[in-house]
């Protein structure tokens, strides 16, 4: 297993969170919850299932509004800018979804010319086969191009749609439980498909994962959210080995303990 290197909280942030408020009617989600993601890391985020992760890739990318506090993202507050600077700000972050959701209808190719087509209406069509098969490159599938997401394994799937995300070259990236659902052999694949994306792309990203072993391989930090906040920051042994109560059942499921 590669140890990553433990993030330089000195540099420069992409994203920072302070002092984030979000509440639904009488559920608090969010309070008072601090974070930053630095340029160039992997950061692991880990909690229990309704604890708001999803909430705060939500606010991240401005579909949900905070209550208040400061959420800044590429040097942008994103609920104090126009619809369309968000619009723009959203092309440099990619979301990368649990289900791929890739267009079943289309090829490969075509699911992966959609976001260019939609986005970059300048590029010629040269450009776009050429940026379609240098994704397809990196994500290690370019035999797949001409077949319908039907054919493909969910690990394939998984891979497609991680290129489909970076085919708009985002500065972030998100990925949304990247390891779910999959057999530990494609785990270790896509493990290391996050981690070649980071070196060989430069993003930064968040990764929402349950899987420790994922969290491990991935992640120059982890960050557990629980009790409305992100209480732990640090390296994987600091917030595995600190004997949290959030954080010692992931342990213990995860490592059978
Ligand atoms: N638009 C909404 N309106 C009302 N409540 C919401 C809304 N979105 C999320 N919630 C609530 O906020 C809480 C956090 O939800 P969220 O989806 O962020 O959890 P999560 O940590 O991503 O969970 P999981 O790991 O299961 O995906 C949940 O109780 C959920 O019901």
């Amino acid at each position: 297993m590669v140890q990553k290197k433990l993030t330089d909280l000195n540099g420069e942030k992409v994203i920072e969170i302070k002092d984030l408020y979000k509440s639904f009617g009488k559920l608090n989600v969010l309070s008072a919850a601090n974070l930053n993601v630095m340029k160039g890391e992997n950061l692991v985020i880990l909690g229990k299932s309704g604890t708001g992760k999803s909430v705060l890739i939500k606010i991240i990318v401005g579909l949900l509004m905070p209550d208040s506090g400061i959420v800044n993202v590429l040097g942008q507050t994103v609920d104090q800018i126009s619809y369309k600077e968000l619009l723009a700000l959203r092309l440099r972050v990619g979301f990368s979804f649990q289900n791929s959701a890739l267009y079943d209808s289309m090829t490969v190719k075509q699911n992966l010319e959609f976001p260019l087509v939609r986005n970059q209406r300048l590029l010629t069509k040269a450009e776009t086969a050429k940026r379609v098969d240098e994704m397809l490159d990196a994500v290690g599938l370019l035999k797949t191009l001409n077949q319908m997401p039907s054919e493909l394994s969910g690990g394939q799937r998984k891979r497609i749609g991680i290129a489909r995300t970076l085919i708009l070259q985002p500065e972030i990236m998100l990925y949304d439980e990247p390891t779910a659902g999959l057999d530990p052999v494609t785990c270790i694949e896509i493990n290391t498909l996050i981690n070649d994306v980071q070196e060989r792309f430069h993003t930064s990203a968040i990764i929402i994962t349950h899987d420790l072993t994922c969290a491990k391989e991935v992640g120059n930090r982890i960050a557990m959210l629980a009790d409305e906040r992100f209480e732990r920051q640090g390296a994987f042994e600091d917030v595995f080995n600190s004997g949290d109560l959030a954080a010692q059942p992931f342990y213990d499921y995860n490592f059978i303990q």
